[in-house]
């Protein structure tokens, strides 16, 4: 197993610290994303707020990392520490391993879940963002502090990787904000949270998460916070990279490992 490379949680904060809090984007799984600062972070490096940031914007712009929500979304390609975390002979052979043949890392986010602000991420199947024909995506997390209910760790619906892939986020056709598409009738009842299990787990643990795999966390109530560095792998062989998918490789392709 690919053992997390600490000095990419140590570069993540002072990302935080260096990036310009040019916009304040809210980051929420209750509303599409559909704005030119969210569209362009699929190449590029950007920061994203809470929620309760917005009703605080002088707090955010001194207490930033109080209430930054995740960096992304290509970590993996443009920042030299995590390039070479992600790009790891460890990783690119876990990979290989689960099957892929030509892995591709397309998305990379460190995501904060700050204590007491944490906001939930509703439930989801990740091929929904990262749709390609046939589906292939696969999500590599990494915790890193110690994931408990208390501090909202991941909830998974055990066997629903054999789900369809139900909805997918398409660009609308202008290229400017978003929309969702029903691809799959609903094959799996995703709705009853009480049928998902909590995947608590130790600072330093790698969940893989099948594209498929209908998962979600809950808002952080705790004194604890709950931070993870999450990237996405999709198969470059014989598969199609959906055209309308929000986040496209535009000037910066997309590099295998
Ligand atoms: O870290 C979280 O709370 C959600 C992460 C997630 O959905 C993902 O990495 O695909
Ligand atoms: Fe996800």
């Amino acid at each position: 197993m690919p053992q997390f490379s600490w000095s990419t949680f140590l570069t993540s904060l002072e990302l935080v610290k260096r990036l310009p809090v040019e916009k304040v984007s809210i980051f929420s799984t209750k509303e599409q994303q559909g704005d030119e600062y969210f569209l362009e972070s699929g190449r590029d490096i950007r920061l994203f707020f809470e929620e309760e940031a917005k009703c605080h914007p002088e707090y955010l712009k001194t207490h930033k990392e109080q209430v930054v929500n995740k960096i992304g979304h290509a970590l993996h390609d443009l920042d030299p520490v995590f390039r070479s975390f992600s790009r790891s002979d460890s990783i690119k052979s876990l990979a290989l391993q689960l099957g892929f043949q030509k892995p591709i890392p397309v998305q990379s986010m460190v995501i904060f879940k700050q204590p007491f602000v944490g906001g939930e991420v509703r439930p989801h199947q990740d091929s929904t963002f990262l749709y390609t024909s046939p589906p292939s995506c696969v999500g590599l997390w990494w915790a890193l502090q110690d994931a408990t209910i208390d501090n909202g760790c991941l909830w998974v619906l055990e066997g629903s990787h054999r789900c369809a892939v139900h909805k997918r986020m398409c660009r609308t056709p202008d290229g400017k904000s978003v929309y969702m598409y029903e691809e799959n009738s609903m094959d799996c009842n995703y709705t009853k949270l009480e049928n998902y299990k909590p995947i608590e787990c130790e600072a330093g643990s790698l969940v893989i998460l099948h594209g498929s795999l209908w998962h979600f966390s809950c808002k952080n109530k705790s004194s604890q916070s709950r931070h993870a560095y999450s990237l996405h792998l999709v198969e470059g062989k014989d598969t199609v990279w959906s055209p309308d998918n929000w986040l496209q490789p535009f000037k910066l392709r997309f590099e295998p490992l």
